[in-house]
């Protein structure tokens, strides 16, 4: 028997190895992450914006895509990788930006990235990580990193993150469009949690040559100016279209849009030159009410023509959501809470552990479903229950 999923299967069941210590599934990690962290930390990785409805939409949804697996097919031989911005992947799967995981686990970014190392899956690093963007390029050395822009109100700052990014071997931009201003969050305001306040996962602006123009007196001498400055530049609810030609202007990188639902926004951004997109509701964190990203990924697609490829995230937690959306049009998926919370029970090891099950557990079903490569995954494979 060969095969990724085989492998990893047969590891975990083999008799001389003792029971499994780490969790399985999805929702054991997440009960032994919530009994490691503390209330604010939880619910700030945990929770949705609002009521949450949003994040429970996006499981709903995806729960209504049915699989409809085909017998009969050879896929002793399966090959999960992919192409994606010039890049060979062995894996259709993303790790997806997450800032400030000191709040998971003190070697946050840095234990994720070497998790993602591990395991060949593209680390996409936040802007509001708690280590600076050159320091957890270091930890991936030479595996495939993206990098995600919060595009704040100071346009220095935004072409020196740009220009960072390029310097420390990052081979894509994904600029979040979804997050000019951070969302209600109804338990991180009762529990007064936002710890960006404390200047946890502003690594990023501090160390900028362009922040710190800014601030009369390094953060060195005086955290609380630089906390305020960051308060100040992060939101932009001015954004519009045209300021994306300024971003294009700045780096020769690709650049990936992240947070976009409307077919509409899909068609306006193919007139400024963008290489591709990711169809999310953030994981239901910032707009209470929203489409499922899975729902919309069909027309999403279809708007986006074939001319760059389009990704997806919100609610993957599983090998049949991952092939579910490959079904609908994904060219890959990004993973969010899952990986987080590995990292928060056993740092790095628990972050591969997460990821490698998820892995393992998509190569298995792509074969269960008599799919042997990422070309024979299409609409004939779903059906929508209702
Ligand atoms: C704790 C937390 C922090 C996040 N930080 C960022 C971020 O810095 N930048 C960003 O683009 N998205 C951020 N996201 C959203 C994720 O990139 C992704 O869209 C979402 O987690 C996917 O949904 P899932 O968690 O259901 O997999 C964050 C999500 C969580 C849970
Ligand atoms: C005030 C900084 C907000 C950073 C937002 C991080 C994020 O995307 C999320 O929490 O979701």
């Amino acid at each position: 028997m060969t095969g990724y999923g085989n492998d990893v299967q047969f590891k975990m069941y083999h008799p001389d190895k003792k029971k499994q210590e780490l969790p399985v599934s999805f929702e054991d990690w997440e009960q032994q992450a919530r009994e490691r962290l503390a209330d604010g930390p939880y619910h700030y990785i945990a929770d949705g914006a609002g009521s949450g409805n949003t994040a429970g939409e996006n499981r709903r949804a995806l729960d209504n895509w049915r699989l409809l697996p085909r017998m009969m097919v050879d896929t002793e031989n399966r090959d999960l990788s992919i192409q994606l911005l010039g890049e060979h992947l062995p894996f259709p799967v993303l790790m997806a930006p997450i800032g400030v995981q000191t709040i998971a686990h003190e070697e946050g970014e840095l234990a994720a990235a070497r998790a993602a190392k591990q395991t060949g899956v593209p680390y996409v690093a936040s802007t509001a990580s708690s280590f600076t963007m050159e320091r957890i390029a270091e930890e991936l050395d030479d595996a495939p990193k993206w990098f995600q822009l919060y595009w704040g109100k100071d346009k220095n700052v935004t072409a020196s993150f740009l220009q960072r990014a390029e310097e420390a071997g990052y081979s894509a931009i994904v600029a979040t469009l979804d997050t000019q201003m951070l969302s209600w969050r109804e338990k991180d305001l009762e529990n007064g949690y936002l710890p960006f306040l404390q200047a946890e996962g502003i690594a990023n602006y501090l160390s900028d040559p362009a922040f710190r123009a800014k601030l009369e007196r390094p953060p060195e001498e005086d955290i609380a100016a630089a906390v305020q400055q960051f308060v100040e530049i992060f939101t932009n609810a001015a954004l519009s279209w045209e300021d994306l030609a300024f971003l294009r202007r700045q780096t020769n990188l690709p650049i990936v849009l992240k947070g976009v639902l409307d077919p509409e926004d899909v068609k306006k951004a193919l007139e400024y030159d963008i290489n591709g997109f990711i169809v999310s509701n953030h994981g239901g964190r910032q707009v209470d009410g929203t489409v499922a990203a899975i729902d919309m990924l069909p027309e999403m697609v279809e708007a986006a023509g074939g001319r760059v490829p389009v990704l997806m995230d919100s609610g993957i937690r599983r090998g049949a959501d991952v092939i579910k959306a490959l079904a609908l049009g994904a060219e890959a998926v990004l993973v969010g809470r899952p990986y987080i919370y590995g990292l928060a029970v056993d740092g790095e090891n628990g972050a591969y552990e997460v990821l490698r099950n998820l892995l393992a557990d998509t190569d298995l079903t792509m074969g269960l479903t008599g799919r042997a490569r990422m070309k024979d995954i299409d609409r004939s494979l779903v059906r929508r229950q209702k």
